[in-house]
């Protein structure tokens, strides 16, 4: 039982990002590495598979025993696709076999209804449009500089040049200061500048929103961060806010809240203070967040965006689908996760929708408050364009008067757009932003800004130079008739 319980413990680790796949199995004892090696990988790669049977056959809600998913995961792996599990009596295998037949059966199925000839056809082999996206480097600025990394960087081989011809390449990322492109082989996980926090090594969508957001870096600064845990916005807002002022980071999950302290130790930000509640809890006239003038919103979502699973299943953790929810999903059965009836999953993309409303409505009771960024990891218009359009007409919106904020402040030079289609004024999609994986050598992603009508600056400076109010931005906020036009 010894080697299932040292993949689990890998696949544990590895869900709160202690270390990549390679590093974790050298500290595995030497006897057990290479089965053990095996067993990560080949559970892995069929994670979102056995995920699905263990869920369809309540294993884990009905043998209490079975407390660790992951632990779940290798033995249901080892019974269904090897030559099933290879160690001696226990209470946990034999709560794993009573539910042989049944597991076997939903694993059949399952391959029925996903036309399988072969059990490989089911394995996760990552997608295609991965491929196009480069490793990207973000300089923690908390801790180093760009031009320092960049000299470390050289001194060991590598070059300024395309990232494309060669694993030695990088270049700068031009809509993104501090973040370095390499060759998606070039890993960095046991790279010093890794493990001293000095880089981050974080997808270049997801630094749009912290950039979007673009914080104050002063001392009487105080910003918000309403979903946090891993932490890589978190600890990208505290570098632009050059760790000056109060960043509170808020996230309601206490697994996840440790894993992002310690990132945010790793990183040096020390101007942020964690907390772990939920930020629907949070009062917006509690005089210690009342004074927030700018808030992240990047909570929860499909993750559909998502294209490089298997890295990010060992990676990023930015999403749904880590084995912690998933856990809490099967033991609970909240919301069918993995079901892939499209009823089931219009109901789910519903909920997350109602979910990342909420919080947007919530953000703009902050009496301050300027400026709100929500994004998502999702390709879903339902997730993105119709949470922001509902968002826009709630009335927290009418009375905060929020609008959109125009695209000359939301990466201006980034070519896709919102979708025009899925706006009910088509022209308000110019201030959205959207990554397309397999086009834009990113996740899918999507980033958007609301602000206070009066905190735009291009109202007044248009009103000035035209005597007339109409700009991009002015012209997203949903306007209550004035008296005049109100008697036409
Ligand atoms: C997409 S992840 C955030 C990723 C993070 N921004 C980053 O870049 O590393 C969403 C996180 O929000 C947390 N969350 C969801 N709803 C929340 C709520 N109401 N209050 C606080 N945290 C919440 C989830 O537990 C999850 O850790």
């Amino acid at each position: 039982m010894n080697f299932y319980f040292e993949a689990g413990k890998v696949l544990d680790l590895l869900d709160a990002k202690k270390g990549s796949i390679k590093g974790l199995i050298g500290k595995v004892p030497e006897k057990n590495r290479k089965r053990t090696a095996a067993l990560v990988i080949e559970t892995l790669k069929f994670k979102p598979v056995l995920l699905e049977v263990i869920q369809t056959t309540k294993l884990m809600k009905e043998e209490r025993k079975l407390k660790s998913l992951n632990l779940v995961l290798v033995l249901v792996h080892d019974l269904i696709l090897a030559r099933g599990i290879q160690a001696g009596d226990g209470p946990i295998k034999q709560a794993i076999l009573r539910h042989k037949t049944r597991l076997n059966g939903e694993f059949q199925k399952l391959k029925i209804k996903r036309g399988a000839t072969s059990n490989q056809d089911l394995a996760h082999v990552g997608d295609e449009r991965a491929a196009s996206i480069p490793r990207y480097v973000r300089v923690n600025a908390n801790l180093s500089s760009q031009e320092k990394v960049i000299e470390d960087l050289t001194s060991r081989g590598f070059v300024l040049s395309d990232p494309w011809a060669s694993k030695q390449g990088f270049s700068l990322d031009p809509h993104v200061p501090n973040l370095l492109c390499f060759s998606p082989e070039v890993a960095f996980h046991e790279d010093q500048l890794y493990t001293s926090g000095k880089i981050i090594l974080q997808d270049k969508a997801s630094c749009f929103p912290a950039i979007v957001l673009s914080p104050p870096a002063s001392d009487d600064a105080v910003v918000i961060d309403a979903t946090s845990a891993p932490g890589n916005k978190t600890s990208h807002l505290s570098a632009l806010m050059e760790n000056k002022g109060t960043l509170y980071a808020f996230e309601r999950d206490q697994k996840r809240f440790s894993t992002l302290k310690t990132m945010l130790n790793k990183a040096g930000c020390r101007n942020v203070t964690p907390i772990n509640a939920d930020f629907l809890t949070i009062d917006p006239l509690d005089p210690k967040y009342s004074k927030a003038t700018h808030i992240l919103l990047d909570p929860s979502c499909s993750g559909s965006g998502i294209v490089n699973r298997l890295d990010y299943l060992v990676e990023s953790g930015s999403s749904f689908f880590t084995s912690f929810v998933q856990l809490m999903l099967i033991k609970r059965s909240f919301v069918p996760l993995l079901d892939t009836d499209d009823a089931v999953d219009e109901a789910r993309l519903s909920k997350l929708a109602a979910f990342q409303l909420l919080m947007v409505q919530h953000a703009m009771k902050f009496p301050n408050v300027k400026r709100i960024v929500y994004s998502t990891c999702s390709v879903h218009e339902i997730e993105d364009e119709h949470v922001v359009q509902n968002a826009l007409e709630s009335s927290e919106a009418q009375s905060g008067k929020f609008g959109l904020a125009p695209q000359t402040t939301c990466i201006p030079t980034w070519p896709r757009r919102g979708k025009a289609d899925a706006m009910k004024t088509p022209s308000h999609a110019m201030s959205l932003i959207r990554c397309l994986p397999g086009e834009d050598a990113t996740n899918g992603f999507f980033v958007s800004c609301f602000v206070k009508a009066s905190d735009t600056g291009v109202l007044t400076k248009r009103k000035e130079r035209t005597g007339e109010e109409e700009n991009p931005s002015s012209a997203t906020v949903p306007r209550k008739k004035s008296k005049k036009s109100r008697k036409k």
